[in-house]
């Protein structure tokens, strides 16, 4: 057993380790009797790291594996800040943030997170694409995909959508589309010891033997999601050998086409254990033999050896085979891609197979309206990868304004919803709008995926929520909100986080506020729907009327603590 230390370990796990870290055991049990180290990442799609380290209202020390992460001192609670509602940063685990940093994910990237509840490296990927190009975020999990598309609206993100689905499945709807995939597995979470007692508990359920079966059917998968010359990151927060270097050994036996890619041992990074397969799982290392070796690149983050809880990280390249019959064959697949977005943009059939967040009574009046990108929007970015024939394509059917699909009248007061969101947009904002617009019920949504490629799959969030019609009026949603800059919204308020009237409305309540502080962008009114900021950053919407401003903050969303 654990001896006198925190944390009870089970003493199967215990006992191996001693047997695979020889004389690092020793330091590697030491570190179960500190605490867990707490970690927090800026979120750069709404503040640069410059204004974040300004306004920080904490001590930080950076995370050396993570540009946009720090270590949070003991003690300090960062959810108990304004900045946390206004989404500036995600409250992490230091060594989670290493796998996306490996992924080396650029603006413009078609992104696919595949095991992304609670959506901790999703909105890092986000972070990263700085709006451009497309996250595919998913879960298998109905109830935890709630916390990750809540995440998603939080951090501002406005280029993603989030799914509930097999892998499986979603490969059957992109087949080698994304040229990035995330695979954070799920896993037997050695890692979370001692972050999370319950993990302890729960580590004879998922043993190690379940995850690996699990592990290696969402990888196999995943090769088929992945563009030509694409990258996997493959990522768990376990030591066991059987779901990390045996785990991706057998990837790379079954796949010639991909080569792990040696991750730089810098930051107390330390390289992956061929070793412990050959000594552990005998069998399994004569089997991959001959490329069990390149596992060494991949890496380990161990708790005695940095300051973080664990983790495991294998990139995964694959190699493109120029010129070749499968070459084409898949450049042809991306091609009919394209034509497949223009060829549907009739069809319907896309909203009756989603299964969230309609309700019954939005299926009874569900229809889908799809228009072009509105005038001046990114239209590079509606494709993913703005390169090659595909990326033209896309270009070329985004430059059309014209406005496809029925637009008959709602349930809801007989309203064109596209006109009244128009009209919102026009007499709210100032911003271009990317992707299409896409109408469920009566949500809509700006989406930078093609809807015709959701069809038949579980759909969380088809796009960015921007908001819906209600009696005959566009009611703008939190996520519009949360993702927009002061600049965007033709009105907005500044709250400060100094004097509590920030904490005043992130609890719900109705302010008072002159009518000199609404800040007016362009021709307009101080009356009507305000952007309300707290030092400077959106937290989300208020209706200013003579003096006061009516609180829109959403009642799930509210600050409860004090
Ligand atoms: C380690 S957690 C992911 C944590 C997440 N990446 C983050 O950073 O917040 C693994 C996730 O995989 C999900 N999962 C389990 N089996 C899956 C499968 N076959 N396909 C997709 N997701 C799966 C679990 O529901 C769980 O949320």
């Amino acid at each position: 057993m654990s001896g006198n230390m925190a944390v009870q370990l089970p003493y199967m796990f215990t006992e191996r380790m001693n047997h695979l870290l020889g004389d690092q055991f020793e330091s590697f049990m030491q570190s179960y009797e500190q605490s867990p180290h707490a970690g927090l990442r800026v979120n750069t799609l709404k503040i640069s790291m410059e204004q974040f380290k300004e306004i920080a209202p904490f001590d930080l020390r950076p995370i050396p594996w993570c540009e946009t992460g720090f270590y949070v001192p003991h003690g300090v609670k960062p959810g108990l800040h304004p900045y946390y509602h206004a989404g500036l940063y995600y409250i992490q685990e230091p060594s989670a943030m290493a796998p996306v940093e490996q992924l080396q994910v650029q603006p413009g990237d078609r992104v696919l997170d595949l095991c992304a509840a609670p959506g901790g490296k999703s909105t890092q990927i986000a972070a990263k694409l700085q709006g451009k190009g497309v996250l595919v975020t998913n879960d298998i999990h109905a109830e935890r995909t709630k916390a990750l598309a809540k995440n998603i609206e939080l951090y501002g993100v406005r280029n993603a959508v989030v799914l509930n689905e097999s892998p499986e499945r979603i490969a059957e709807a992109f087949p080698h589309y994304f040229n990035k995939v995330l695979i954070d597995a799920p896993c037997s979470g050695e890692g979370m010891f001692r972050k999370d007692e319950d993990m302890v508990k729960s580590w004879e359920h998922h043993s190690v033997e379940k995850c690996v079966l699990m592990q290696r059917d969402i990888l196999e998968t995943a090769a088929r999601l992945l563009a030509p010359g694409g990258t996997i990151v493959y990522s768990t927060c376990t030591f066991a050998p059987e779901e990390n270097e045996a785990m991706i050994a057998a990837f790379l036996k079954q796949n010639r086409d991909f080569t792990v890619t040696t991750i730089a041992d810098t930051a107390g990074f330390a390289p992956g254990r061929p070793d412990w397969v050959r000594e552990m799982l005998p069998a399994q290392a004569e089997e991959t033999e001959e490329v069990l070796e390149q596992t060494r690149g991949t890496a380990r983050l161990w708790p005695h050896l940095l300051e973080g809880e664990g983790h495991y990280v294998a990139v995964l390249q694959h190699i493109e085979v120029a010129q070749s019959d499968s070459d084409s064959k898949l450049s042809e697949n991306v091609i009919d891609e394209s034509a497949l977005l223009n060829e549907s943009s009739e069809d319907r059939s896309f909203l009756r197979s989603a299964s969230y967040p309609l309700t019954k009574a939005d299926r009874k009046k569900e229809r889908l309206l799809r228009v072009e990108s509105r005038e001046g929007s990114d239209r590079g970015t509606r494709s993913g990868k703005p390169s090659g024939k595909a990326g033209r394509k896309a270009k070329e059917a985004g430059g059309r304004k014209s406005e496809r699909g029925h637009t008959r009248a709602t349930d809801s007061g007989n309203v064109d919803p596209l006109a009244v969101y128009s009209q919102f947009v026009k007499e709210n904002l100032d911003m271009p709008l990317q992707g299409e617009t896409v109408c469920y019920g009566d949500r809509v949504y700006q989406s930078a995926v093609g809807a015709s490629r959701l069809e038949g799959l579980k759909v969380v969030r088809p796009g960015w929520f921007v908001g819906a019609i209600k009696n005959g009026r566009f009611v703008p949603s939190h996520p519009l909100a949360c993702a927009l800059r002061t600049s965007e919204a033709r009105r907005s308020v500044n709250l400060s986080s100094a004097d509590g009237e920030a904490v005043r409305y992130l609890k719900g309540e109705t302010l008072n506020i002159e009518q000199e502080r609404i800040m007016l962008h362009g021709e307009t009114l101080s009356k009507g729907y305000v952007l309300v900021c707290i030092d400077g950053y959106a937290a989300g919407w208020g209706k200013w009327l003579d003096g006061v401003l009516k609180n829109e903050y959403p009642a799930g969303w509210r600050w409860t603590s004090r």
